[in-house]
Parts: C-alpha cells; sequence; structure tokens
C-alpha cells in the first residue's frame, strides 16, 4: 500500500508525530536540521520506496517552527501555503535579491525559491485542522534572531507566518519526485532577537501531536 511520508528534523518531532498519527500507512523519518540535508534525505527515502515497488504518494515537512507573532501565537498549529528559501539569493546595497531575480536561466533554477503547497492536500489538511493559520512559511539556514534581521524578512515576507529550516528542502525533493507536498508546523517560539527562555518546546510538541491525525 503506499502511503504518505512525513518528514521531521529531529526524533523528538517525529515521536511526537507518532504520537498523534492513527493510520498505519503513514510512515514518519527524522531525517535531520537544514535545507540540504533534509532534502537530500528526503531525496534517498523515495527513491529507495520507489526502488522497493512501494513508491510514497505524498510527502510533508512537519515540525516546530518560529512564529511570526502578528499572524500566529507561539504554541499554534501553521498549514503552509508554500515553503519559500527566504535566504537564497544575493545580498546588495540596495537589500535582499532573491534568487528568481538574479536572471539565471530557468533551467538552473529548478522550483525557484518557492515552492507551493499541492492545493489538493492542503485542502485536506485545512478541512482537518479549521483553526490552523495558513500561509508561507520562510526556510532559513541561519535562525533569525536579531530585531532588524526580523523586520527585513517581515518586510520582503509580510504575508510569512512561520520560519523553519527544512521546509524547501524537502519540498525540492517531492516536487523533483513528481509528488504532492505540504508543511505542517507548530509554533515554538516567536521570530525575534533571540530568547531561549521564550522557547515553548513541550507545547509545540504537544500541538504536534495534536495535529498528527490529519497527516492520513
Ligand atoms: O539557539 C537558538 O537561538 C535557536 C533558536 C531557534 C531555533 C534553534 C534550533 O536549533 C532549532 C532548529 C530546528 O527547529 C526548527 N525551528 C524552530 N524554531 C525556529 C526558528 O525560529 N527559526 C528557524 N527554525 C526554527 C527548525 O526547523 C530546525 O529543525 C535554536
Amino acid at each position: 500500500m503506499t502511503g504518505l511520508l512525513v518528514v521531521t528534523a529531529v526524533p523528538a518531532e517525529a515521536d511526537a508525530v507518532r504520537a498523534g498519527v492513527a493510520d498505519p500507512t503513514v510512515t514518519v523519518a527524522p531525517v535531520g536540521v537544514g535545507p540540504a540535508v533534509a532534502g537530500a534525505a528526503t531525496a534517498r527515502l523515495l527513491a529507495l520506496a520507489e526502488a522497493a515497488g512501494r513508491p510514497y504518494r505524498a510527502v510533508v515537512s512537519a515540525g516546530v517552527a518560529g512564529g511570526f507573532t502578528d499572524h500566529v501565537a507561539v504554541g499554534g498549529t501553521v498549514l503552509g501555503t508554500a515553503s519559500i528559501a527566504a535566504d537564497l539569493g544575493a545580498e546588495s546595497p540596495e537589500g535582499f535579491i532573491p534568487i528568481d531575480d538574479l536572471g539565471m536561466p530557468p533551467a538552473l533554477l529548478g522550483t525557484g525559491s518557492t515552492v507551493t503547497a499541492d492545493p489538493e492536500l492542503l485542502a485536506a489538511l485545512r478541512a482537518t485542522l479549521p483553526t490552523a493559520t495558513v500561509g508561507p512559511v520562510l526556510t532559513v539556514t541561519t535562525v533569525t534572531g536579531t530585531a532588524a534581521s526580523t523586520e527585513a524578512l517581515r518586510r520582503r515576507h509580510p504575508e510569512a507566518v512561520a520560519e523553519a529550516m527544512e521546509g524547501y528542502g524537502v519540498a525540492v525533493a517531492a516536487a523533483q519526485a513528481g509528488l504532492p507536498f505540504a508543511e505542517l508546523r507548530t509554533i515554538s517560539n516567536p521570530v525575534g532577537p533571540r530568547d531561549r527562555d521564550a522557547w515553548r518546546l513541550r507545547e509545540a510538541l504537544a500541538a504536534l501531536t495534536e495535529a498528527a491525525p490529519a497527516l492520513r
């Protein structure tokens, strides 16, 4: 039976998702932190399943995230409409230039800096998680930790609801395998100046378990 592949960064997130998933066809795999390792590991899992004659039918990147608090509170649940590689591009004296605007040949860009969530998969998740906040989720390779970089991200992506470190990488792996993709996050901390005391990891992992039955 083909199933859904849910990838998390760390084992604690995978355990939280498994604790709530009821569907036996769902596979939950912790694949590592950051878009490169998560993307490569997801691509490998998809290829292995395909070679074994049991291809996955869709991929979800799940885990905790920082929330843009004008959109979502700590402890809240987020569904991504798109996963955006927010720091993929070039700096300039005039500001950040996304990779899409650097004039590269389209064949070198792949999906560009944005992968849109699969509309049907997103609609199914929204139907079972009606209170989730819905909007773009940024993928960053450096956790935002100053007021200035938070403001810069907000200016460039006013609709973004959260930032995390894997979604875009997982999304590219899914896109290259021709599979539907979505991102599900629960908020462990506000995006803003670094403050480890503001972290609510336990609450975010509990919220992940509560959201997990939607993964089916
Ligand atoms: O030491 C810190 O200041 C710090 C702040 C936020 C996150 C971290 C991590 O090491 C967690 C990375 C891990 O969790 C996801 N995540 C959670 N919150 C955020 C965030 O605000 N910005 C980016 N990623 C976040 C991420 O997907 C990673 O898997 C350390």
